[in-house]
């Protein structure tokens, strides 16, 4: 068994790992850390693993994190995770990051809507965490930059298009809606219950930050710079992105071409499932597994294709996608600790 430990174990995201990580088979947790439940056992502050894992909270520190460990999650905040990394990697230790701190090539786009860098030297190295697109990468790498949730839900749905040259670049249009959790597990007041249940709204109109991270990795599928439109939606919902994705088609491509596109992009793609022509997938048939359901239509009237992708913003949004990683990492089959089928009630 591997030893591996998570820094932020406290948050929604940390505590997705260890639900994953504590049913794993060939890892186990070696230490989980916050700073305001140091001391705490885990199943005190989540009840629901009681029995699966019976760790303490340990503090937020590199020796902590590195005793013993071959590889460490960091579910911690934007600028929190790049003060802590180069010390564990220092220390000879792998990485899979959550936070958006690593999945930028490029150190300027990343200052330009986040903050300054402190560690750019290493975004060179640092390989963005979406296997579909990097998988032999992701492999061999010392540190990997798990993707943002809307963004895995947008690239999946736009990969095999853009790849195949089927839309025009400069017309994607996606609209992403999001559960709650997305927001983690601190308290807000955008996300407290009275300002979200029986609502709907639009949010960080033409500025969230998985902008630039979508354009990133679709400039490198069409190999030209792409812009999209980006807007995401908070929906009153616990978990689970549904992105619907619009774009407009090249002279002559039609519903078959689209068709051929996608089942050739996925063929041995494990967590990504097409489904049947005229099923469009919701959130609930991908809750609590690491699946990107995908569906599309072409709209003849107006020459456009319409893709829905759905996705668990904690599960492959997050900590499913960085265990595929760990396990890409390790050697270990894509798969292994995430075989268990979805939640749908
Ligand atoms: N929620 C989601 O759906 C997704 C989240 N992410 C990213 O994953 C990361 C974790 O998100 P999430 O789990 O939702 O966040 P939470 O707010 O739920 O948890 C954050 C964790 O980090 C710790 N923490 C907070 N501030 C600091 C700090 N300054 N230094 C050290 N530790 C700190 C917290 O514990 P304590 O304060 O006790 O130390 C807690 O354990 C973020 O970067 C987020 O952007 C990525 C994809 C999806
Ligand atoms: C609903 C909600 O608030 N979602 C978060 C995205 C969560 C995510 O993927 O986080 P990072 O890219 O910040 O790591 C947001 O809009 O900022």
């Amino acid at each position: 068994m591997v030893p591996v430990s998570i820094a932020g174990a406290s948050g929604y995201t940390g505590f997705e790992l260890i639900r994953l990580l504590s049913g794993h088979p060939r890892v186990r947790i070696s230490a989980i850390t916050s700073r305001a439940n140091q001391g705490e056992s885990l199943s005190d502050v989540y009840p629901a693993v009681r029995g699966h894992c019976d760790l303490r909270f340990e503090d937020t520190d590199p020796d902590v994190l590195t005793r013993g460990a071959q590889l460490v999650f960091t579910a911690l905040p934007h600028q929190a995770a790049m003060d802590i990394i180069p010390s564990l990697l220092d220390r000879g230790i792998r990485v899979v990051d959550l936070s958006a701190d690593f999945r930028f090539r490029d150190a300027s786009v990343y200052e330009a809507w986040y903050q300054k860098h402190s560690a750019p030297h290493l975004l060179g190295e640092a390989v963005y965490g979406l296997p579909e697109l990097h998988r032999e990468r992701i492999a061999n790498a010392r540190l990997v930059g798990n993707p943002g949730c809307y963004s895995t839900s947008v690239i999946l749905g736009c990969a095999p298009l853009l790849q195949a040259k089927l839309i025009v670049a400069e017309s994607i249009i996606a609209d992403a809606k999001s559960g709650v959790s997305g927001a983690g597990r601190g308290l807000s007041l955008t996300t407290h219950y009275c300002e979200v249940n029986d609502g709907f709204r639009a949010y960080k109109v033409a500025e969230h930050r998985h902008t630039p991270e979508i354009e990133q990795e679709l400039s490198f599928l069409a190999g030209k710079p792409v812009r999209i439109n980006f807007t995401p939606h908070l929906v009153p919902m616990s978990r689970g992105i549904l992105s619907t994705i619009y774009a407009q088609l090249e002279p002559g491509v039609n519903e078959q071409h689209v068709a051929e596109a996608f089942h050739a992009f996925y063929a041995s793609a494990r967590f990504v499932r097409l489904c049947p022509s005229g099923h469009f997938p919701t959130t609930l048939q991908v809750r609590g597994s690491n699946y990107c359901d995908l569906a599309w239509k072409v709209d003849s009237r107006t020459g456009r294709v319409i893709v829905i992708s759905v996705i668990d913003n904690l599960t492959r949004g997050a900590s499913g996608q960085a265990v595929c990683n760990m396990n890409l990492m390790l050697g270990f089959p894509e798969d292994c600790g995430l075989e268990a089928a979805p939640w749908q009630p």
